[in-house]
């Protein structure tokens, strides 16, 4: 197959990349490098640097012939989402529009969508199901439900097919340790918590510790990007055997606190990591928890390395790797 992976050289991007390959597919990756790296394309792999806001661009990609599309390319920063709304509107909705117009004019109808938890909103209920009622409290989280919509729209009124996978919190690094997926501006609890850890940060701020959770702080759901990168070859299948849409959660199952990963990487890691306890952050929902239940039905998906002390550790051998070589530029 060949696979199109647009955001394909941003973290999560380049372990779907090696997924794809590891299994024998062509994978082509168009990014315009706004937060990913040129140097997480892998060898082997087709390289177009581009916007999805440039329609020629999509028509000269789209061109090159695919058999599917994995769209990754968003910002992600649900913060700064409610500080900037109108670049997530842009970049998220009508970037995604574009693409989708792209798919319908050059006929490649399956198409794969990084969806996110942030489309629930604060819960009414754990774990979250796909059934949970959807009230994002960041803006973020709206434009994901926004694109989940249009595809919706699309597969009714084109028959445009889609796998839309709500990722909870993307972690960790590679299992095999290659070293893959560096971030140019790490933004994400862990990466800001392993900073700290090497010295590039004086401290971690904890965004509130007056949540209703065990000890104060934010509960997420943490799942390996090894995990992920995975479930996006078995959602290409699905597409190919059923030809039918789909939308599923991938999460671990488990909840882990703010404090709970201070914690355990300072155990990890044996290194000091001071952390300042300051306001929440607007937008920020107490606790997030999946049920992955579907996606283990569907496509038969299950989180395999998504324990945290696995995701602390191939994280923190990543930046004790990059000490050395000084890869991930700050
Ligand atoms: N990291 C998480 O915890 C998480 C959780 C749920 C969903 N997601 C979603 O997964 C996807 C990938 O996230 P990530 O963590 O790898 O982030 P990332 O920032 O590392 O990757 C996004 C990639 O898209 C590219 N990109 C952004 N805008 C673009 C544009 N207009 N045209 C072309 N390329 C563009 C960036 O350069 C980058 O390489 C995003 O859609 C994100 O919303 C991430
Ligand atoms: O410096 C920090 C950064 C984060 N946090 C806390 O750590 C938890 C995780 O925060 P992240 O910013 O790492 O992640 P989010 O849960 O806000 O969002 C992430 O996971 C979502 C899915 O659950 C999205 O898809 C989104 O793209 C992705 O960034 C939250 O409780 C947050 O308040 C801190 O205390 N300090």
């Amino acid at each position: 197959m060949r696979v199109l992976l647009v955001g394909g050289a941003g973290y999560i991007g380049t372990h779907v990349a090696l997924a794809f390959q590891d299994r024998g597919d062509t994978v082509g990756i168009l990014d315009n490098l706004s937060t990913g790296l040129k140097s997480n394309v892998l060898d082997g792999s087709e390289f177009y640097e581009g916007d999805i806001m440039d329609t020629q661009c999509l028509d000269r990609v789209f061109a090159k012939g695919w058999d599917a599309v994995v769209h990754l390319a968003a910002f992600k920063a649900a913060g700064e989402s409610m500080l900037k709304p109108e670049i997530y509107a842009t970049n998220n909705i009508t970037g995604s529009l574009n693409l989708i117009n792209a798919c319908l004019k050059h006929n490649v109808m399956r198409f794969i969508l990084s969806s996110s938890a942030a489309v629930y909103g604060e819960p009414v209920y754990l774990p979250l199901d796909e059934a949970h009622p959807k009230h994002p409290t960041n803006y973020y989280g709206y434009t994901k439900l926004a694109i989940e919509q249009n595809l919706e729209w699309f597969d009714r009124l084109k028959g445009l097919k889609f796998v839309a996978l709500r990722y909870f919190n993307a972690a960790g690094y590679d299992v095999s340790g290659k070293m893959l997926g560096l971030e140019k501006k790490p933004a994400n609890l862990i990466p800001l918590v392993m900073e700290t850890a090497i010295g590039k940060r004086p401290n971690l701020l904890v965004f509130g510790n007056d949540y209703p959770t065990s000890d104060g702080t934010g509960v997420r759901d943490y799942v390996h990007v090894t995990d992920l990168a995975d479930a996006h070859v078995s959602a290409t299948d699905y597409l190919v055997a059923k030809n039918t849409s789909l939308t599923v959660n991938l999460g671990s199952g488990s909840g882990v606190s703010v404090q709970e990963i201070i914690d355990k990487s300072r155990e990890i890691t044996g290194r000091d990591i001071p952390a300042q306890y300051v306001d929440r952050r607007p937008g920020d929902p107490a606790k997030l928890v999946a049920s992955s239940s579907l996606a283990e039905k569907e496509l038969g998906w299950k989180a395999r390395y998504s324990d945290i002390e696995t995701i602390l550790r191939t994280t923190w051998e990543v930046y004790l790797a990059d000490r050395k070589k000084s890869v991930i530029t700050s």
